[in-house]
């Protein structure tokens, strides 16, 4: 079974996601990292669209590249279109070889179409004062995330972890509960 988890940036995905490991086995597909890794596989193509300013030491500095593309949504377009088809791949690779519980962990699950993937969809909220009390560097970034919008089943995350984590139990009750019925329908149509 895939579930995708996602939700604007700070809304509580990584710890929503160490839930998932720790009490249901899950393996967890960390998007963001797998975009660290492809960073140096098109290293090249980079500073051809960016400029040698986003080297620091012959390595991609991500610092400095986001500096460039959190400040135009023409640029950030630009990375997205050279790093995403190759992020969405390596997911769909792993996914692929994996059985047993998988989870996507990606704010942007719909706009790399990540979503195609998930059995079942959990969107995790949060409210925006709450969100950059938690990370005042959040803000900027929501800026980007406008398309970040609810899907499958919304987790509000306002109140405390342990509030959180209680209610993590029960969408994976009711998950299981929908993957059964589903699981059923699909033997009575065959
Ligand atoms: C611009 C980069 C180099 C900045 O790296 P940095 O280490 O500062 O951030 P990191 O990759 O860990 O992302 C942290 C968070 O920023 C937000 N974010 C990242 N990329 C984007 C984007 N294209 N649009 C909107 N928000 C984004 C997400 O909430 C993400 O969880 C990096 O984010 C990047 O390469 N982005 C393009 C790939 C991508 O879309 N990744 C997000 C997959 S969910
Ligand atoms: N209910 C909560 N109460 C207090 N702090 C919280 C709560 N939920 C999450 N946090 C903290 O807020 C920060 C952001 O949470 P987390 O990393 O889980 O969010 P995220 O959606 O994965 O963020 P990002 O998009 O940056 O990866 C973390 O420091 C986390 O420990």
């Amino acid at each position: 079974m895939v579930i995708g988890v996602t939700g604007k940036i700070g809304t509580g995905k990584t710890t929503v996601c160490e839930v998932l490991k720790r009490d249901y086995g899950a393996h967890v597909v960390n998007v963001d990292r797998i975009g660290h890794e492809v960073l140096e596989e098109v290293k090249e193509r980079l500073v051809e669209l960016f400029g040698e300013s986003i080297l620091e030491d012959g390595k991609v500095s991500r610092k400095k590249l986001g500096e460039i593309v959190f400040g135009s949504e023409e640029k950030l377009k630009k990375l997205e279109q050279l790093v995403h088809p190759l992020m969405r791949k390596k997911v769909e690779d792993i996914v692929k070889k994996r059985s047993g519980l998988v989870v996507i962990e990606a704010a942007l699950l719909r706009r790399m179409k990540l979503d195609a993937l998930c059995d079942h969809i959990i969107t995790v909220v949060a409210e925006e004062k709450k969100i950059i009390e938690r990370n005042e560097s959040a803000k900027e970034r929501l800026k980007f995330q406008k398309d970040v919008i609810p899907q499958g089943i919304v987790i509000p995350n306002n109140s405390s972890i342990a509030d959180l984590e209680r209610k993590v139990k029960e969408v994976m009750a009711l998950i299981w509960e929908r993957h059964e019925s589903q699981g059923e329908n699909t033997e009575e149509e065959s």
